[in-house]
Order: C-alpha cells, then structure tokens, then sequence
C-alpha cells in the first residue's frame, strides 16, 4: 500500500542556499513522524513543502499516492496545520476563535469534541491574549483540528512551555493520535521525540541523515552506556577512564560499566552522584551531526 505522505527528492533551492537537497520519505498512516535537526537543517522548509504552503524546486509531495500539486485545494482539506500563536485573534474568546476557524472549511468537527479532544473547558470563554502558555498551544491544536484533518502538522509546538504543561500536550497529542490521524511533528526536544514520535528523521545541511524509530536508531548506533560523575569525583581517576567533560559533569561511554567502577573504587572516587544511564536520542544526535540540539 502507498504511504499515506511522501516526500520525494525535495529540493528547495534560495538564491543562495540549497535549503533541502534532495530529501526522501515515507509517512505511513497512523504514525506520529518527527523531524529533527538543528538550526537552519532545512526541518521548516521540507514541512512547508509537505503542507504545500512552500513549492519545491524539484521534486514532489505525494498524498496517497498522488502528487498534491494536481490537487492543492482537497489537499488542504485534508491536512491541519498547528500555527503559530500569531494566528489568534487576541481580543476573541477561545470559542470565537474556533468558530471562526471553523468557518473556513465546509467539513468540520464538531465544537463541542474539538473542545473535549483538546480540555478547553476551563478557559472557553476567556480572551486569547489571557491565556497560558500551554492553554494556547492546546487552542491552537484544536484549530488545526477543526476540519477533521487525516495528516496534523506541528511545528515545535512545546518550545517555551513549563515541563508539566510540555508533558499535558504530549497527552493529547497521544490521543489525537489514537484517533488514528497521522502526525508530522518537529522539535528540538529530544524527550520530546522519543516519547511521541514511532519514526524519525534527522536532518543536517538540508539532507536526511538518520531514519527510523527512535528505538532502531539507538540500537543501531550504540552497544555502550554513559556513566556520569561530577567533574571534580572523576578526576580522581586520573587519566585512567576517557571522561569527557560536559560543564559541571564529565561523561563515559562504556560497554564496561562493572570495570569502570572498579577502576573509580580503585581511585577513591567518591560515587555518591554516579549515575548511569542508557544512550538517548540527544547522543545520537551529537554524533550524527556534531551538534547539541539545543545550541
Ligand atoms: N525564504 C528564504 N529565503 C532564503 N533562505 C531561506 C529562506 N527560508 C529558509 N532559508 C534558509 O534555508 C536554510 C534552512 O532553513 P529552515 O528554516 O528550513 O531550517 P530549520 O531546520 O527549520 O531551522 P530552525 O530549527 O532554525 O527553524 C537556512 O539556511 C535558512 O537560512
């Protein structure tokens, strides 16, 4: 069966950069999909491609198998896109701002599931511009719901938000989810990633560079885990572990983590901080791109 969104071969060419060079990918229905890369990969304008709100330079989009130039406007009614919060009008109510929404698509979803999907019971009849953080992005969830989409795009919708409210939103993102809509979502959160997306492509100088589930990545790039010591406790070992140091901390990567100890037990090392830990999507990206995240 077709994928339900592809991407073939994008390439977006500016006057002088190649923003995305040749990018490939399938999105199966039913999937959260994430795309992850730093500042300036090239993430933004492929998603832009894949809303149709960019054109390709070369290259196409295809929706069910079908390439969405040739269909821009059912296309649109199929997909929701979460904006950015300059898409509220400040002075309406959460409800008018729906109503509003609601108006510019003949196939709507019910108000009153918009409003249980997303909890905005509380605030429904307060003004935009007084909500929180995280009661924004949950309003600007619903409107990308209001036309009932198959595909929702989301675009780092956690940045800025308080990790209690980060973590309400990654519930209802599971919910959207378990109504079998596909999402596409980006973010600099690694967390963030793991704990949504069943697939993940990770993106550098406009290329794809890692693909897969969060699980298979890690599996397929490291066999080891990271011991971690303040920095001043794993000096104490001398020169013996390869520690690298991380601010305040100091890392090692090793497959031997019983023989590490040992040598740190050796030394006097004081362990009352060790922690030890698994590889996360965050190391993978270090690796594959040289880069922290969240730079
Ligand atoms: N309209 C434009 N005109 C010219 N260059 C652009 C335009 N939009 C993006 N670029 C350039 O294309 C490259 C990729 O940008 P893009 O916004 O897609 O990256 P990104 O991965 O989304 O980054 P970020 O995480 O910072 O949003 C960057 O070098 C950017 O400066």
């Amino acid at each position: 069966m077709a994928a339900l969104l592809e991407a073939r071969a994008l390439v977006k060419q500016y006057p002088k950069v190649r923003a995305v060079d040749g990018v490939s990918f399938e999105v199966p229905a039913g999937i959260c999909f994430g795309l992850l890369g730093p500042n300036g990969a090239g993430k933004s304008t492929t998603v832009e491609m894949l809303e149709g709100v960019a054109q390709p330079s070369a290259g196409e989009v295809l929706f069910r198998g079908e390439s969405i130039r040739s269909r821009a406007a059912r296309y649109r009614e199929k997909i929701g896109i979460q904006f950015q919060s300059t898409a509220l009008q400040d002075f309406l109510t959460v409800r008018e701002n729906l109503r509003l929404f609601q108006a510019l698509y003949p196939k709507k979803r019910p108000l009153d599931e918009l409003i249980a999907v997303c909890r905005l019971e509380e605030f429904l009849d307060r003004d935009s511009h007084k909500l929180s953080g995280g009661q924004r992005q949950r309003v600007l969830l619903a409107i990308a719901l209001v036309n009932d989409p198959e595909v929702v795009f989301l675009d780092e919708p956690t940045t800025g938000l308080d990790p209690q409210a980060r973590r309400n939103f990654w519930e209802l993102v599971r919910s959207i989810k378990a109504e079998g809509k596909t999402l596409v979502l980006t973010t600099h959160y690694m967390e963030e990633a793991y704990e949504l997306c069943d697939d993940i492509g990770i993106m550098d100088h406009g290329r794809l560079i890692a693909r897969g589930s969060p699980q298979r990545l890690l599996a397929e790039h490291f066999d080891d885990s990271v011991l971690e010591l303040p920095a001043a406790d794993a000096l104490r070992a001398g020169s013996e572990l390869p520690f690298v140091l991380r601010g305040d901390w100091a890392e090692l990567s090793t497959r031997d983590i019983a023989g590490a100890l040992e040598v740190l037990r050796r030394a006097g090392a004081p362990l009352g901080q060790l922690r030890i830990r698994p590889r996360t999507l965050e190391d993978l990206f270090l690796e594959l791109t040289g880069k922290e995240l969240r730079a």
